[in-house]
């Protein structure tokens, strides 16, 4: 006989048997109910918790695909203090102690690696995020550890890391140059030039403010800032209210920001504007770079043209140059004035051009190249796309010259055969050209 058997057509009408046999068979009956109800329970339970804490909206940390860099780091404890405080520490007199944030960077690894070559303490901060090929960040990384320079993963966004950075550390300057960056790329992702480039920005600040005693702060404007501007070559003192796109949108709010911090609290506060800088480890986002990389695949190569036929120019400056601007403006930096927040009295607000003065055409750059590579390069001239590229650059240095002594040596041929020895050495050791 079937179990079913014992369940009646019509509800209610059940009549209990006083059989010991059927007695024991109905409790054994809703033992595996109630055994099968609690275990159908539990499993749409797990579901339910499986479901909220993967969905998105559940954790704005996974939401926020700009705030993912926040939640997966390790920092803290005795060993990592040790190392903080031994990168950080001064080895030549009147040296400085300077956090250096994007260290993993283009820029960053070079300027980190020349203050410690002369004595400064540096400390690196950089949030490895894949924008372009992590692994070259890493290569980066493993150069600077061999020049003693330690490199704390973490994101400028997070307060805690940097309150505990200026705790462990009484750093005297603060070199600046984390930054989502990349003109084109602004279009496909808005929000990461936001989270970086202005609030990484403004949390960053908010902590030198509080900091005692507060740093002295060098960060990375861009020639962008200059948008439709048309008047050559560009000055400090032309208009900057004319951005072309959001990423030179966010550099021009660090300006306007600085000028904020500066004059409420007292921050020293000096903006470079970088000029297109390349060179060695450079980033695989910008054009010289993809264009060394595809000429050698035998791929065609996008050469941007403005209206007309007009040419499109860049005042490619060598990274040797800007670091030169940037030590240049660490050592000119005066202190901040204020201190637990408070601002003591006025305080240095600068803002520099840091380009080579000498605008090169894509399609020479693309010649030299061709030169240097010694393969035949097929050109797909296009239309200079309307997604924030400017037609033209160009720096006037002056002020640059007089105040930091800046003066770039490295001309565009000179400078790409450095890129293109180190480009062939780098990726031909195993590593694959970024994609
Ligand atoms: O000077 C600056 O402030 C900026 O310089 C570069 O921006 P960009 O000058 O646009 O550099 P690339 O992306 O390397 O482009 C260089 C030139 O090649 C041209 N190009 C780019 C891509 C391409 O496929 N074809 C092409 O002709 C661009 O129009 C531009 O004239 C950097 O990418 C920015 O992060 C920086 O802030």
């Amino acid at each position: 006989m079937s179990h079913l058997d014992d369940i009646p057509s019509t509800p209610g009408k059940f009549k209990m048997e006083k059989s010991p046999f059927i007695q024991s068979r109905m409790r054994w009956h809703w033992q595996s109910s109630l055994a099968k109800l609690t275990f159908w329970s539990i499993i749409f339970f797990c579901l339910i918790l499986i479901f909220f804490f993967r969905s998105p909206s559940s954790n704005p940390l996974l939401q926020d695909p700009y705030r993912r860099s926040l939640r997966t780091y390790n920092w803290g404890g005795p060993a990592w203090e040790k190392r903080v405080r031994s990168s950080a520490r001064v080895r030549s007199r009147n040296g400085f102690s300077v956090l250096v944030t994007g260290a993993a960077g283009f820029v960053g690894t070079h300027v980190s690696s020349t203050l410690k070559k002369r004595g400064d303490g540096v400390l690196g901060l950089d949030n490895f995020n894949d924008y372009y090929d992590p692994s070259l960040k890493r290569a980066r990384q493993e150069l600077l550890e061999r020049s003693g320079v330690f490199i704390v993963e973490g994101d400028i966004n997070d307060s805690a890391l940097l309150m505990k950075l200026f705790e462990v550390v009484a750093f005297t300057h603060v070199m600046h140059l984390a930054a989502q960056a990349g003109v084109r790329h602004a279009m496909e992702n808005p929000g990461s030039y936001v989270h970086s480039n202005i609030a990484g920005f403004v949390n960053l600040l908010e902590v030198c403010k509080s900091a005692n005693p507060q740093p002295a702060i060098v960060w990375a404007s861009s020639s962008s800032v200059y948008g439709l501007n048309n008047k050559v070559p560009f000055s400090e003192k032309d208009r900057t209210d004319q951005p072309a796109s959001l990423y030179a949108a966010t550099k021009k709010a660090g300006e306007e920001i600085a000028h904020t911090y500066n004059h409420i609290y007292g921050l020293s506060l000096t903006g470079l504007r970088f000029f297109t800088v390349y060179g060695p480890w450079g980033r695989p986002d910008m054009a010289y770079f993809f264009f060394t990389r595809d000429i050698l695949k035998r791929k065609s190569i996008p050469i941007f043209e403005a209206a007309n036929h007009g040419t499109v120019a860049r005042d490619f400056t060598y990274i040797d140059d800007i670091v030169k601007g940037c030590l240049a403006a660490l050592d000119t930096a005066k202190r901040s004035t204020g201190t637990g927040g408070k601002k003591k009295g006025p305080a240095q607000l600068r803002v520099y051009n840091l380009g080579n003065t000498s605008p090169v055409p894509v399609s020479n750059l693309v010649s030299i190249l061709e030169r240097l590579l010694k393969v035949k390069v097929k050109r797909n001239i296009m239309k200079l796309p309307r997604n924030g590229d400017v037609q033209f650059t160009h720096a006037n240095i002056s002020l640059a010259q007089r105040e930091l002594g800046y003066k770039p040596t490295t001309d565009l041929q000179t400078g790409l055969k450095k890129f293109v020895t180190w480009y062939t050495g780098f990726y031909s050791g195993g590593k694959k050209a970024a994609g």
